[in-house]
């Protein structure tokens, strides 16, 4: 785990713990070791830490969080390497994380190749470095640096961090030869002036002003998470405290936020993440077996809100993008938004003219199909519209060349019926982006009952490469993401025409840590949308929807959505949706009188007496449908994990990361909690088939004893 070797006076202690170095209890049995061998060894006159592979250190190992320590702990390593008399020089290339930086800091020099990355990941896990890195940071570099970074957990490149003083140099060419020559250049220079223990806290003279702004900025940015906030104040603490006491207080604000359920919930989500990354299809087909098809060029068809997005997501990775219309007004105006939205990037320096330029050589308008007869992968992303779909993809079968992979962008229709238009199903395929495409990081990827593992490879590996979370599921009406909030939606509107107000509904559910509330998305996402989808289902089944129809499929329908649509209140787009915006396509929500008198009219005409609704009865209708048809979506093998679940509501929704995803959250709330909830709401509202409780929780919740999440998938085929 830690290889000891000499060359010359120098030790070198070489972590090797593949595939990141984490600092697993051999590790640090490893470096403390070394250090003493090389402390008690009279021909060593410095040493060299350095990791193997890819990296230099990610840090602690965050799978041993939740079991008791063994081993000699990092500050203690830590410890020696400072206290050695003979210069300790840390040696970083990839990433230099967390528990990883720490150990660095306690070394006495700190040298980097230019690629290598520093930071303190920790607060994204829930905690903070408890490792001494809260109180030598802003020694090193200086509390505001200090609190930024422990707070953010952003990684810093190493020319950055050169220049905040957390490196003393940045070398190119062979980092083994450079830290040698760096060692024989520091050999017998006392190290006394380089141990940050010592060191007095840099722009304490500043701290008040600094804290306030960053505990500002920090509860504006993630109301509700602890640990930020908590990160904030060991910072202080070093520029408050002597360094042995700040250690002490470093240490109780550890122990407090290692022990919280966000914590808990961060760690489910660090691992649920790349867990969902490992996707496998009922064939066995899976990640490690299957290869992508080389996708070097692709198509966009329609040039709406959608397909801009997706062909921007495209253009930035440098995919050439064909992008089609069916007249060359909607073309003109895509692609002129297109060029709106990279200029916006460009003014808010997230990239260069030259490289907007780039971006938008590479597109190809037209209003001819036969244009992407030579693409690798075409998605289509026109409105939501069955025969349209299906009419787009019989063309595309006939256009494509064979190995395309033909990619839908539907965001409900199962992928088998659009499939169905073709003569090659195998290569069909859903890509479901979510609003605004370019900037939601969820790519949902649907596979239909005949689509090839090629094809679901293909665009796993485009998820990746245009830089957004993908997560596979099995095709059905809604996949996993809007079938779980078309819930939510109708439970809303439900609560509207019995008492509730939009604003009241945000609130909660923003106070309960959403960024934004349910009605705030419908008006994001647009108004529209949920109003086609249900006319659509509607007709498909021969239904025709008006402001008289009170039950749809025999369950309780609510027309405020509709009357909402048909007043042309759309949402942002149009300025008006369930609030009023500053302007169309504005993000200012405010409270409409007209919104508020609408609801109260619907409510009477409906001849229902409106009532107060409670903070749990809305946190409880909005959440527990969701969840309820999570665990029928596990059933049926839609999701193959309740991971998969979560992660598509971080991504796709912005379910708070710190609570976990609303599966975790349940079973953080206990599933027979849960369960009882759900059958009281059937109870009181027997109209509503989303309040039926899933057979897979009913079995859960009746458990002896509450099943860890990452088993309840066994018991799916049980008979209990
Ligand atoms: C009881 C303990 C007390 C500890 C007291 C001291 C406290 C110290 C605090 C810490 O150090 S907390 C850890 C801080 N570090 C991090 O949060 C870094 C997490 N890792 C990453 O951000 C990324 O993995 C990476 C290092 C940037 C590499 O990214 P890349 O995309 O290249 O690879 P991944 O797929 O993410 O990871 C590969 C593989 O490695 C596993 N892994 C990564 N980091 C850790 C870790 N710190 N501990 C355990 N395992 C780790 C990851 O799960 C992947 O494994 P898989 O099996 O392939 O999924």
């Amino acid at each position: 785990m830690v290889d000891y070797r000499t060359q010359g006076q120098i030790a070198i202690l070489e972590v090797n713990n593949p595939p990141v170095n984490a600092l697993s209890i051999h590790v640090r049995k490893g470096l403390d070791d070394g250090i003493s061998r090389a402390v008690r060894d009279p021909s060593v006159k410095a040493v060299i830490v350095i990791g193997k592979g890819r990296t230099f250190s990610s840090g602690a190992d965050i799978k041993e969080f939740n079991k008791p320590q063994e081993g000699p702990r990092l500050t203690m390593v830590g410890k020696k390497l400072e206290e050695s008399d003979k210069p300790v020089v840390a040696a970083i290339h990839g990433t230099c994380l967390g528990g990883g930086l720490e150990i660095a800091l306690f070394c006495h020099y700190r040298i980097a190749v230019k690629s290598a990355r520093v930071g303190f990941p920790e607060v994204l896990l829930g905690i903070l470095p408890g490792a001494a890195g809260t109180q030598r940071l802003p020694r090193v570099t200086d509390v505001a640096v200090a609190m930024e970074m422990i707070s953010t957990g952003k990684h810093v490149p190493a020319p950055k961090a050169l220049e905040y003083g957390i490196l003393d140099k940045i070398v190119q060419g062979d980092l083994l030869e450079e830290a040698v020559k760096f060692a024989k250049s520091v050999m017998g220079k006392p190290v006394q002036p380089c141990r940050l223990s010592d060191q007095p806290v840099k722009g304490a003279d500043r701290l008040v002003q600094v804290f306030d702004a960053a505990m500002r900025q920090v509860k504006q940015r993630q109301r509700g998470f602890m640990a930020p906030v908590v990160c904030l104040k060991a910072v202080r603490s070093a520029a408050e405290l002597p360094y042995n006491e700040g250690l002490l207080r470093e240490n109780t604000l550890f122990t407090e936020l290692m022990s919280s359920s966000q914590c808990a919930a961060l760690r489910y989500a660090f691992f649920a993440e790349r867990a969902a990354q490992r996707w496998q299809l009922p064939s066995g087909a899976s990640a490690a077996n299957t290869k992508p098809v080389p996708v070097k060029s692709t198509g966009v068809i329609g040039a709406g809100t959608m397909g801009q997005g997706i062909a921007i997501c495209l253009l930035r990775v440098d995919y050439p993008v064909i992008l089609v219309e069916q007249n060359q007004k909607l073309l003109d105006k895509g692609v002129e938004m297109i060029q709106l939205a990279f200029k916006d990037a460009v003014r808010r320096k997230l990239m260069t003219e030259d490289a907007m330029r780039h971006c938008m050589s590479n597109i190809s308008p037209t209003v001819d199909m036969q244009q992407l007869a030579n693409v690798d992968l075409v998605i289509e992303a026109v409105y939501e519209n069955v025969a349209l779909k299906q009419d787009i993809f019989r063309k595309l079968d006939v256009i494509c060349k064979p190995s395309a992979v033909l990619c839908t962008n539907t965001s409900t229709i199962s992928i088998d019926i659009i499939a169905s238009a073709t003569k090659r199903p195998g290569s069909v395929v859903g890509t479901h982006f979510f609003a605004p495409a370019h900037i939601m990081r969820l790519l949902e990827n649907v596979y239909s009952k005949d689509t090839s593992a090629q094809a679901v490879a293909t665009v796993m590996d485009l998820g990746k490469k245009i830089g957004k979370v993908s997560v596979l599921v099995k095709t059905c009406h809604g996949f996993v993401a809007n079938r779980m909030f078309h819930h939510q939606g109708q439970e809303a509107a439900l609560m509207l025409e019995e008492g509730a107000l939009p604003e009241h509904i945000d609130k909660v559910m923003e106070d309960f840590g959403m960024s934004i509330g349910p009605m705030k998305v419908s008006d994001l996402s647009g108004v529209d949308i949920g109003w086609r989808i249900r006319h659509e289902v509607a007709k498909m089944e021969g239904v025709e929807l008006t402001s008289q129809t009170r039950f749809f499929r025999g369950e309780r329908y609510c027309t405020l959505p509709d009357k909402l649509y048909e007043l042309g209140r759309l949402g942002r787009k149009t300025g008006k949706g369930w609030y009023r915006y500053e302007k169309p396509g504005g993000r200012v929500a405010m409270v409409d009188d007209e919104v508020t008198n609408l609801i109260k009219k619907h409510s009477a005409e409906m001849g229902i007496e409106r009532r107060g609704i409670s903070t749990q009865e809305i946190q409880e209708r909005i959440l527990y449908p969701a969840i309820n048809e999570g665990f029928r979506i596990l059933e049926e093998g839609v999701a193959a994990k309740p991971e998969d679940i979560d992660v598509i509501w971080w991504y796709g929704f912005s379910f708070p990361r710190y609570m976990g995803g609303p599966m975790f959250h349940a079973s953080q709330v206990g599933l027979s909690k849960v369960y009882e909830r759900i059958c009281y709401y059937h109870q009181n509202f027997p109209y509503s088939s989303h309040w039926v409780p899933s057979d897979l929780l009913r079995k859960l919740a009746s458990a002896p004893s509450p099943v860890p999440i990452s088993q309840w998938m066994s018991y799916s085929q049980s008979k209990l």
